[in-house]
């Protein structure tokens, strides 16, 4: 196996460079999908978050209202660390045990795991290789704002939760610039891609 860990600022174009890779043949792990499968109806997850937060995060069907707790922890620090220690462990241990599964079934496989959080989250799985797609905030803000639906303050409260690119670039080993074209970003896509097959060919 050869595993990416694939991560970048929101908005910044993790997911259109892992569809890319997928094209190419890659097994593409979501962290955000994770997230969204550790805290469905019945985890224990999600009774943490009932316990912590309150029973009116939830909404009528028992499942979490994302767009309330949006709202609350990305303009509260202490309150998004507490949902961040109770998500994270479940997220690491389903990633690991899901890392693990696909190089069971392809040993040659090349695995991609995006993951928005891996500095603030410390995710310590033995990358082969770390790429970082990279945009100015401006861009992030302007993205979510346009293509989301974001209002500006939440959109930057979003932006603002994470570490800054400086601390993102310091860890890759890899930089997309994706900032231009989506055609520049995705030639860059190819030509990673072609420089991993030729890694994993030679190890
Ligand atoms: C707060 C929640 C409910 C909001 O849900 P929503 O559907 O609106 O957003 P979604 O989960 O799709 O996340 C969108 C993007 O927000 C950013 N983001 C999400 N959680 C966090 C966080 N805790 N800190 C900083 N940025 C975050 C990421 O860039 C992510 O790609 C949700 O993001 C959540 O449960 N976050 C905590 C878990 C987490 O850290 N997830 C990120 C990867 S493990
Ligand atoms: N040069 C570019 N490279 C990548 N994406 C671009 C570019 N120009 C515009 N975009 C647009 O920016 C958006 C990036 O969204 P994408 O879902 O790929 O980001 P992400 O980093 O995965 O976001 P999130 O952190 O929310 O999961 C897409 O709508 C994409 O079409």
């Amino acid at each position: 196996m050869y595993l990416i860990g694939l991560t970048g600022g929101i908005a910044s174009g993790k997911s259109t460079v892992a569809r890319r890779l997928v094209e190419h043949g890659a097994v593409h792990l979501d962290a955000d999908q994770l997230a969204r499968k550790v805290v469905e109806p019945g985890s224990p997850a999600l009774a943490a978050i009932v316990e912590q937060f309150g029973a009116a995060f939830l909404r009528g069907d028992g499942t979490l209202d994302r767009e309330k707790l949006g709202k609350h922890v990305f303009h509260d620090d202490a309150a998004r660390a507490k949902l961040n220690a109770i998500v994270h462990p479940a997220v690491r241990e389903l990633s690991g045990r899901l890392i693990a599964k696909a190089e069971a079934e392809d040993p040659s496989a090349v695995v991609v795991y995006d993951v928005p959080l891996l500095v603030e989250a410390s995710v310590d799985h033995p990358f082969d290789l770390i790429v970082v797609t990279n945009a100015p905030r401006r861009t992030q803000v302007k993205r979510l704002v346009e293509e989301r639906g974001l209002e500006a303050p939440h959109a930057e409260a979003r932006v603002d939760a994470q570490v800054g690119n400086t601390a993102r670039l310091e860890i890759a080993d890899v930089v997309i610039d994706t900032d231009g074209t989506l055609a520049h970003t995705m030639s860059q896509a190819d030509a990673l891609w072609a420089r991993i097959v030729e890694e994993r060919d030679r190890a």
